[in-house]
């Protein structure tokens, strides 16, 4: 059974906070929740399926359902860090496809900025996890992690540091028309290469903002999409993949974006060719590069070439990425972030993003996600979606 045409996305909100220490997670589910059921132009009353990852205050999904009142057929947690909410829209596909509901709603919350939490903290003991007693004692950090990969690709392929810095400047380029972002500052391949070092080759602005906030996403059968007044974008593929550590020969230089990717272009029918705008997933400046070439819109160790020149700045590069700025600039609210990617692919394919951003003639755009730790084990998801 395929996906494709079998849902719409019909609701979309980003959460406008991005620092918010008089609130609960729960408290920012709930706001975004609303927010985007006020966009489709349904009420909670209408919500049969529910998904958010096991991440969600309480018990998940089952403490979120009761704390905001659904009555359901159907609840979903799947947890595969950032690519969670790519995925969470697939499955309400899935789950609409076989009938097992109607209307779905996807909710994602954090504060990771009023929590204090950095990137540069050691990651904490995972007690259970087969490879904690190997890794722990050696105080590995997120963006450490990331560093291994960058480095890696540079010595596989020859990319530059400034190669991966156009990234952040073509989110900043976006987020400068984006009132909500946390960094609004245009800067230059000159301005990442001066800021501190975090963990080598990554500088503070290879790095994700550290942001609280929100968003939520509603997914309803076709029929309830055509009754709405709003644009129809449909779901038109999606893919899943695991990379694990292949019994030690880790190759740090591709992301399981490499399966999920085809996999989701097979499932709509399409090629990177044919995408007008583009999510990826960007906790850092590698993370792009390396989803980019996975994906197919450039060779295996050409996206230092294929990101350069501002070729991701929207109006005048080769292909839009993150158009509201992404975790780069914009915001980054949890590590199971990926909601934000596909609210802007809704915003891209409607044509309601910023007038400064917006694609012309946007009617086919791809939102793609790792989670977990890019060297190590990660999991991918990506989506094709379309303006009908
Ligand atoms: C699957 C996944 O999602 S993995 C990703 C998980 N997320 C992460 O790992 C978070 C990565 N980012 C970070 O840890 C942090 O933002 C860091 C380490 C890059 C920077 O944190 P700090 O060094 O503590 O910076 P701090 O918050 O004190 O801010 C210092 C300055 O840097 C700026 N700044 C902070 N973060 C960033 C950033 N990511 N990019 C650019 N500037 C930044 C601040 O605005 C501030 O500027 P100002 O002095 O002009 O006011």
């Amino acid at each position: 059974m395929t996906i494709h045409g079998r849902a719409h996305l019909v609701g979309a909100y980003e959460h406008p906070t991005r620092k918010a220490p008089d609130k609960s997670v729960a408290q920012l589910h709930a706001e975004s929740a609303a927010g985007a059921l006020a966009d489709a132009g349904l009420t909670k009353d209408d919500v049969d399926g529910y998904f958010c990852a096991g991440d969600a205050p309480g018990l998940g999904p089952l403490a979120m359902a009761d704390y905001l009142n659904l009555r359901l057929r159907h609840l979903d947690s799947t947890d595969i860090g950032g690519a969670s909410y790519i995925a969470h829209v697939a499955h309400a596909a899935q789950a609409i496809a076989m009938g097992r509901c109607n209307v779905a709603l996807i909710t994602l919350a954090g504060r990771p900025r009023s929590a204090g939490h950095s990137g540069t903290a050691a990651r904490p003991v995972i007690a259970d996890a087969p490879d904690s007693p190997w890794e722990t004692p050696f105080g590995p950090t997120t963006v450490n992690l990331y560093a291994m990969c960058a480095r890696r690709h540079m010595h596989e392929f020859a990319t530059t540091a400034e190669q991966l810095a156009w990234i952040k400047v073509a989110a900043s380029h976006h987020a400068q028309h984006n009132p909500d972002a946390m960094l609004r500052d245009v800067v230059t391949v000159e301005d990442v290469l001066a800021s501190p070092m975090v963990a080598d080759p990554l500088h503070r602005l290879d790095c994700c903002v550290v942001s609280d906030g929100g968003g939520a996403l509603v997914v309803a059968r076709p029929e309830i999409a055509r009754s709405l007044r709003r644009p129809l974008i449909r779901v038109m593929g999606a893919g899943e993949a695991h990379k694990g550590q292949g019994g030690g020969e880790v190759d740090l230089t591709y992301s399981a974006a490499r399966v999920s990717g085809p996999a989701a272009f097979a499932e709509a029918g399409v090629t990177p060719a044919d995408i007008k705008y583009a999510s990826v997933y960007d906790s850092f400046t590698i993370t792009v590069l390396m989803q980019l070439e996975d994906l197919g819109f450039c060779g295996k160790g050409q996206g230092g070439r294929f990101v350069a020149d501002g070729n991701l700045i929207s109006g005048t590069g080769r292909l839009p990425v993150n158009t509201d700025g992404g975790g780069l600039c914009n915001n980054h609210p949890a590590n199971r972030g990926g909601i934000t990617k596909v609210i802007e692919a809704v915003r891209q394919l409607r044509g309601e993003a910023h007038p400064a951003v917006q694609v012309r003639n946007c009617d086919l755009a791809v939102a793609t996600g790792i989670g977990g730790l890019l060297g190590s084990r990660h999991g991918a998801a990506t989506l094709i979606l379309g303006r009908e």
